[in-house]
């Protein structure tokens, strides 16, 4: 059965971005995924005085308001590396915070929707046609999280919080 989520206080509110489970990557520590994708929008771009600004925003909402006004430049190759932003960050959300990592193994192989009415990017939008690319990217992670704990079995290495 396809499990489909959105908002935090809905079902599988944890696999949405806006959910309350900060990520440290690349030495910085962020209050949410979102925080983080929103202010990689401004990497090198002119408007990159905004990233601190995001990185301080209070919610996650504040976040997406501030990466989402139109009147700010991009980076030239947001297009081309936002998914990838978007992997890593998710990937490392699911690394750091035991609790939701088992409840993204527990949903087995079952497909995983990002049941955005709006969003045909990231998620299905209104009609279910949307590219989902946000639940592709959790299915993908679930992979690889079962890949690095067979791993960590045989190596007895560990998975940590
Ligand atoms: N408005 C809104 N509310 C939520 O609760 C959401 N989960 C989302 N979707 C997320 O918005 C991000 C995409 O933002 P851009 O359109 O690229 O600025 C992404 O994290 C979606 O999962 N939206």
């Amino acid at each position: 059965m396809t499990i489909y989520f959105y908002k935090v206080w809905q079902p599988y509110g944890c696999f949405s971005n806006f959910s309350s489970h900060p990520i440290q990557i690349h030495g910085t520590y962020w209050s949410t995924v979102e925080h983080y994708y929103q202010a990689q929008k401004f990497v090198g771009s002119k408007d990159a005085v905004i990233i601190p600004v995001i990185h301080a925003a209070a919610t996650p909402e504040e976040a997406a308001a501030l990466g989402r006004c139109n009147s700010r430049t991009l980076r030239l190759d947001w297009d081309v590396v936002k998914t990838q932003v978007m992997r890593e960050a998710v990937l490392k959300k699911f690394l750091t915070h035991t609790d939701i990592r088992e409840i993204l193994l527990a949903t087995g192989d079952e497909m995983i929707v990002e049941n955005s009415p709006t969003d045909y990017f990231w998620g299905c939008g209104t009609d279910k046609t949307g590219n989902n690319h946000l639940g592709k990217i959790l299915m993908n992670v679930r992979e690889e999280i079962r890949r690095l704990r067979l791993y960590s079995v045989i190596t007895s290495d560990c998975l940590t919080e």
